[in-house]
């Protein structure tokens, strides 16, 4: 596809997306559709919806409109390609009218960082000064993070193994397993460092967070929100006596098995965990997923109020269910990867409220500023 097809199916899924559907389903039903586009057009498509997506206000404002025509012209204006895709071939998108040439503006002050304006107290009041920078950084791509295997290999091993494959990648400070690779990202799952359980790929934050648990060699660990296992695997390379994933939706363990094999994880998956039965439970909640809007932008243009309330009950719910799996004197973990003080200080604080039996020992937030994406961490003791 030329440059201008690409930007054309872009807007048509832009459109799709202004109508309601999600990101994910109208760039599956495009590629379901579009026979004639390879794996490198359906990337690229891929990735000026999303460029597009994470700066979905400042580019209509430029662009003069929301339609997807509008946006892509606003975008293309903020990183100045416009030359060249317009009415330059047949399946491009027609020449810019004088109505288009003529519209559009520079969006000023916050207009710019792109941040859902009923979303900014919310902000301001989490990070304070810091608000702003992170709007910021939200709207450009996150960096692609592996996280070496300590079951299989060492970090300096495996950056070596990778570049033995052609995959430049460097050591991260946010984890001592931290990896970043820094070109041919889509050649990490084709891999052998991939097959052969060398790497998992894994943002940076997440990992940190697992490093800031106490110590779980040894311990009888339960991931009660386990999911996919990203998570569950990153504890498993610690060595823990017992590791039991649990997740309220066991399908969404379905991958996780198969996953533990190649990376040489030992985990058990358990519809019923045991009661008081854990030294440490890891209750990773579902969430804004705030922290992570440099990966999956349409949540950020897509949530509203009622879905955050929703997401607060659900997470009180989580926590209290969670609590009870905790061994006395044991560990519960509380983490999202969200940056708003509603689904972490404040949810915290609430369960404490309840739950006078346990204590913080520790909280910690992530943020975009600290290379990977936001999240959080609360550690709380129950009394022995
Ligand atoms: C943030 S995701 C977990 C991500 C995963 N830990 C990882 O690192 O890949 C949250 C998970 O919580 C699960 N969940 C939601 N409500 C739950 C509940 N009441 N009890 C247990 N799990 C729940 C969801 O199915 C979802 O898989």
């Amino acid at each position: 596809m030329t440059p201008g097809a690409r930007a054309q199916a872009a807007i048509l899924c832009l459109d799709a997306i202004e109508g309601g559907t999600p990101a994910e389903k109208v760039l599956t039903n495009w590629a379901r559709g579009a026979r004639y586009a390879g794996s490198r057009d359906r990337a690229a498509v891929r990735d000026l919806v999303f460029d597009i997506l994470r700066r979905w206000w400042s580019v209509a404002i430029r662009g003069g409109g929301t339609t997807g025509r509008a946006r892509m012209i606003g975008y293309l204006r903020e990183i100045g390609g416009l030359e060249g895709v317009f009415d330059v071939d047949p399946y491009g998108p027609g020449p810019l009218t004088d109505v288009e040439q003529a519209g559009g503006r520079r969006p000023e002050g916050r207009e710019a960082l792109d941040w859902p304006e009923w979303l900014w107290p919310e902000l301001d009041r989490s990070l304070g000064p810091e608000a702003e920078p992170v709007a910021r950084a939200m709207r450009d791509r996150a960096p692609v993070f592996l996280r070496a295997n300590p079951l299989k290999t060492n970090r300096d091993a495996a950056i070596e193994q990778l570049a033995a494959e052609g995959i430049t990648a460097r050591a991260h400070p946010l984890s001592p397993t931290a990896i970043e690779v820094i070109d041919r990202t889509r050649a990490i799952p084709g891999s052998h460092a991939f097959h052969q359980g060398l790497i998992e790929i894994q943002d940076a934050a997440s990992q940190a967070v697992i490093d800031r648990l106490p110590p779980v060699t040894g311990l009888r660990v339960l991931d009660f929100c386990a999911g996919g296992g990203g998570k569950t695997l990153a504890l498993a390379a610690h060595r823990p006596a017992r590791l039991h994933a649990h997740d309220k939706f066991r399908d969404r363990m379905k991958d996780l098995l198969t996953r533990a094999t190649r990376a040489g994880a030992g985990v058990k998956v358990v519809n019923t965990p045991d009661p008081c039965g854990y030294d440490l439970v890891l209750a990773d909640a579902p969430c804004s997923g705030s922290g992570a809007w440099r990966r999956q932008p349409h949540g950020k243009i897509s949530m509203n109020d009622s879905g955050l309330e929703a997401l607060l009950k659900r997470q009180d719910e989580v926590l209290s269910a969670s609590a009870c799996y905790v061994a006395p004197g044991g560990y519960l973990a509380y983490a999202t990867c969200s940056i708003f003080d509603a689904e972490n200080g404040d949810r915290v604080a609430a369960f404490l409220e309840s739950h006078p039996e346990f204590r913080l020992i520790d909280a910690h937030r992530f943020t975009p500023l600290d290379g990977g994406d936001g999240f959080y961490i609360a550690i709380l003791q129950l009394s022995p």
